[in-house]
């Protein structure tokens, strides 16, 4: 596949996705980095989104709840080009009825080349790097490319 840049932008749009027993995990490190998060704009699914804005203040654009289709809301996106980083909290210990929309969004995520923190680690990682605050430039598929070569 050939490649193409984005630009992600200083000020960056952040999805935040946990499942049910990460979400107090989530919502305190949300809080943890409050500050930090502030100047971004944030979207989440259903359920994180209105928790997320309930203990925090912050604003969250919360799609549909995750069984319903709010990790392919987030993953379509992702495709878009409208998320620049996603924090999902996903519990490994756990099944959850919609694994098929989940492993869709890590994979989309993926096809993207957006940075994703799977656990708490990583989002520690990830919010303390110097490029969070920063215009960042990343690899993309070259749809356009893409597609005019399947229509030759
Ligand atoms: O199920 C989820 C992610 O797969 C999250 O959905 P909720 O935020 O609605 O709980």
């Amino acid at each position: 596949m050939d490649q193409t840049t984005r630009k992600i932008q200083p000020q960056k749009h952040i999805a935040l996705v946990a499942h049910d027993h990460c979400k107090n995990s989530l919502m305190e490190w949300v809080n943890i980095h409050r500050e930090k998060l502030q100047p971004h704009t944030l979207y989440a699914t259903g359920t994180t989104g209105n928790l997320v804005q309930r203990a925090t203040g912050l604003p969250v654009t919360a799609m549909l709840s995750g069984p319903m289709g709010g990790d392919q809301q987030v993953g379509a996106l992702i495709s878009e080009g409208k998320i620049d980083l996603l924090i999902f909290f996903w519990d490994p210990l756990n099944a959850v009825p919609h694994d098929p929309d989940v492993k869709a969004l890590l994979r989309l995520a993926t096809v993207w080349n957006i940075p994703v923190a799977t656990n708490r680690a990583t989002a520690d990682f990830i919010i303390h790097s110097p490029l969070f605050d920063q215009q960042v430039e990343i690899q993309i598929p070259d749809y356009e490319r893409y597609l005019q070569q399947r229509l030759k």
